[in-house]
């Protein structure tokens, strides 16, 4: 696979703000080419509003899609003949829509999943659910993931990501197909820490979006963060994924963006859950993907399969469940006994 033949056809699964996001990255990237992207949307109308519009508007207000960019709520049609497949929707719904759309997938396409969760009860990530669910080969599934608020890119503001496969020719191959002016994509080898990163950092950016809720200042954030990282490596590293790649864009990177910006669902449901929002009021009022929401218990459960300790995520869980209130999640983590600061120290 090398970047002299890139994609004629892109498909991207899913027409949420992400999904459309990166439809424009990789329409804008190709549009030299004569590159098409086809994007599926569940809702017939979104895919008309698109066509006749050039506006995704529930998702993305302001933002003009390039003329190179179609959609269809026909799934045949978006896949058919794509070289590039890629996927964003709730990451709780993928097994479900790969079942559908199993057949529709040409064989030899590559796969990259934009999704950040953890599907619940297998603890699967979403290219262990793509392997398994298409019988792909490892090689073929790649993820991409970083500092990436899709508001912001679709705004065109200048941001790096990371484009992560076990084979770093087809990562390498996937970054020249996305990248543009205001988007640039790294490339590594670790799917695993790559994956993990953009899980666990919506989980820490729940407790983040509290601790904002309840106007603690900067230095809580700043420790939540820190200490958020330092679980996340500890789970990423006992599955399988390097240290480096938790301290990069799709580690650090992305856990600063979505822990310091409104625009972040995660953050923003952390800030509604402490303003005294009962977490179906929350869910129902943002209308949009917070994965860290369900996530979080998948990736408690996974920490404890492996005797991984990871106390934010243990207590945002308990928040989340109702076991203990939002003001009882900074005392917890302050009472536990004192320790050396480590990353790797439990
Ligand atoms: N929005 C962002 O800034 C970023 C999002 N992501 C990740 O991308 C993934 C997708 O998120 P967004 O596009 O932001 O979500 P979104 O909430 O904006 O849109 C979700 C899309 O999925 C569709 N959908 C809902 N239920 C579905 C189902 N059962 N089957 C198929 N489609 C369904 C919705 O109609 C919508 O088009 C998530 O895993 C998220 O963590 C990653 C990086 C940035
Ligand atoms: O993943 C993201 C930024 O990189 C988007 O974060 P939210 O899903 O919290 O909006």
């Amino acid at each position: 696979m090398t970047t002299d033949s890139l994609p004629g056809k892109v498909a991207v699964i899913g027409a949420g703000s992400w999904g459309t996001t990166f439809a424009k990255i990789a329409a804008d990237s190709g549009a030299a080419r004569k590159a098409e992207v086809q994007i599926w949307a569940r809702r017939p109308e979104a895919a008309e509003e698109i066509n006749s519009t050039r506006r995704n508007t529930r998702y993305l207000k302001d933002t003009v899609l390039p003329a190179n960019l179609r959609a269809s709520a026909d799934a045949a049609e978006v896949l058919a003949g794509a070289q590039l497949v890629v996927l964003a929707v709730p990451a709780q719904t993928l097994r479900e829509r790969l079942r559908e759309f199993r057949s529709l997938f040409p064989k030899d396409a590559v796969i990259l999943s934009l999704m950040k969760g953890l599907e619940v009860g297998t603890d699967a990530r979403m290219s262990q659910v793509i392997a398994e669910e298409l019988e792909w080969p490892e090689n073929r599934i790649a993820v991409l993931s970083g500092p990436n608020l899709a508001m912001e890119i679709a705004r065109e503001e200048p941001t790096a990501s990371v484009v992560a496969c076990s084979d770093l020719a087809v990562a390498g191959w996937i970054a020249a197909a996305c990248t543009a002016p205001y988007f640039r994509p790294y490339t590594n080898t670790d799917v695993i820490g790559t994956e993990i990163g953009g899980i666990v950092k919506n989980v820490i950016a729940l407790a983040v979006g509290i601790c904002e809720g309840k106007q603690m200042g900067d230095n809580t954030k700043a420790s939540v963060m820190t200490r958020g990282l330092a679980e996340t490596t500890r789970l990423a590293v006992a599955l399988g994924g390097k240290t480096e790649t938790l301290f990069g864009l799709s580690g650090m990177g992305d856990l600063i963006a979505t822990c310091s910006s409104s625009l972040s669902r995660n953050h923003t449901a952390g800030r509604l859950l402490a303003q005294g929002l009962t977490l179906d009021e929350v869910t129902e009022t943002m209308a949009q993907t917070a994965e860290g929401i369900k996530s979080a218990q998948a990736v408690l459960d996974r920490a404890t399969q492996l005797g991984v300790y990871m106390p934010i995520t243990e207590n945002v869980v308990a928040v989340l469940q109702g076991a203990i209130s939002v003001d009882e999640l900074g005392p917890r983590l302050l009472a536990r006994e004192l320790k050396p600061e480590g990353v790797h120290a439990s």
